[in-house]
């Protein structure tokens, strides 16, 4: 006879509690067997219980590892925004440096030392290439006079003014630069003179025609320019003070115009 697992269990309890069965050399045997199975099933709930609980430990402990993995991912992602805003400050704070040190603050234009390295690798590269440049100097006529009727302020603003006719009017291959005072360099890579002195009469005429407002004024400045091509054997400072010196020559012959090349022996203008 084949009982479930149940019935029988139900019919050991009923045998065990049967007075009438306490004489029966069977039931020391059975009272035994009962309780050695209790004991083994008491035993493996004890080891699933454990097993469950440590189960369910680790379960905790998985997920409390993943939402710290988040928070740390959530930490870094803060850190390397701010890390990025950090090195954009510092790039527009480098380009900002790197614009004050080679620009003229007022105009806006390369400045001196930045005209100075400019000249220095036209002058190797016109020797590697033996091609010609062209340097002009541009100076403002009579422009003391506007600072002594009008101000310093006026001054500064007729030097901007002047600055962006020079930058507008040149090739975009050239340089023009603040040389100093009112005083402009402009360089014209890989050109020769007569070229040169095309373009420079071009910009001479553009400030001329364009008249620059000076406290509701309207004032028709005028500049002169020397002009110098450099040669293969002298330094590219040679050719600045040749330059230099054409434009004296230009303000001596009368101002407003261009003065090309050599100046001629003194007291010959
Ligand atoms: N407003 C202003 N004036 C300047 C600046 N730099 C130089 N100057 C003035 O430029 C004037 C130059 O005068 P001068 O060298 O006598 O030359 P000029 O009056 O232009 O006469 P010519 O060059 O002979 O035609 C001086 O009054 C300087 O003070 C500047 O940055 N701003």
């Amino acid at each position: 006879m084949k009982h479930d697992s149940g019935e029988l269990e139900a019919l050991i309890k009923r045998l065990l509690a049967d007075p009438a069965m306490r004489d029966d050399p069977l039931y020391f045997a059975l009272s035994q067997l009962w309780q050695q199975y209790r004991d083994l099933l008491n035993r493996v709930e004890r080891i699933t219980h454990v097993s469950d609980a440590y189960q369910h430990i680790a379960r905790q402990r998985e997920q409390s590892l993943s939402m710290r993995f988040d928070k740390h991912l959530r930490q870094l992602e803060k850190v390397a925004r701010i890390s990025d805003r950090y090195q954009q400050m510092l790039r527009d704070l480098n380009t900002t440096l790197q614009e004050a040190s080679t620009h003229d603050a007022l105009t806006g234009l390369a400045n001196r030392r930045l005209l100075l390295e400019r000249l220095k690798s036209e002058a190797e590269r016109s020797e590697r290439n033996q091609r010609p440049f062209c340097v002009a100097m541009v100076d403002i006529d009579h422009f003391k006079r506007v600072n002594d009727q009008y101000g310093h302020d006026a001054g500064d603003a007729v030097l901007i003014d002047v600055a962006q006719v020079l930058e507008s009017e040149v090739r975009e291959y050239d340089l023009c630069g603040r040389w100093g005072g009112e005083e402009f360099l402009i360089l014209l890579p890989e050109t020769e003179l007569a070229t040169a002195l095309a373009v420079l009469e071009r910009v001479r005429d553009c400030v001329r025609q364009r008249p620059i407002q000076v406290e509701k004024q309207s004032l028709t400045l005028t500049v002169s320019a020397g002009l110098a091509e450099h040669r293969l054997d002298q330094g590219y400072a040679d050719t600045v003070n040749q330059a230099d010196a054409a434009m004296l020559v230009a303000k001596r012959s009368g101002r407003d115009r261009c003065w090309a090349g050599e100046a001629p022996p003194t007291g010959a203008v």
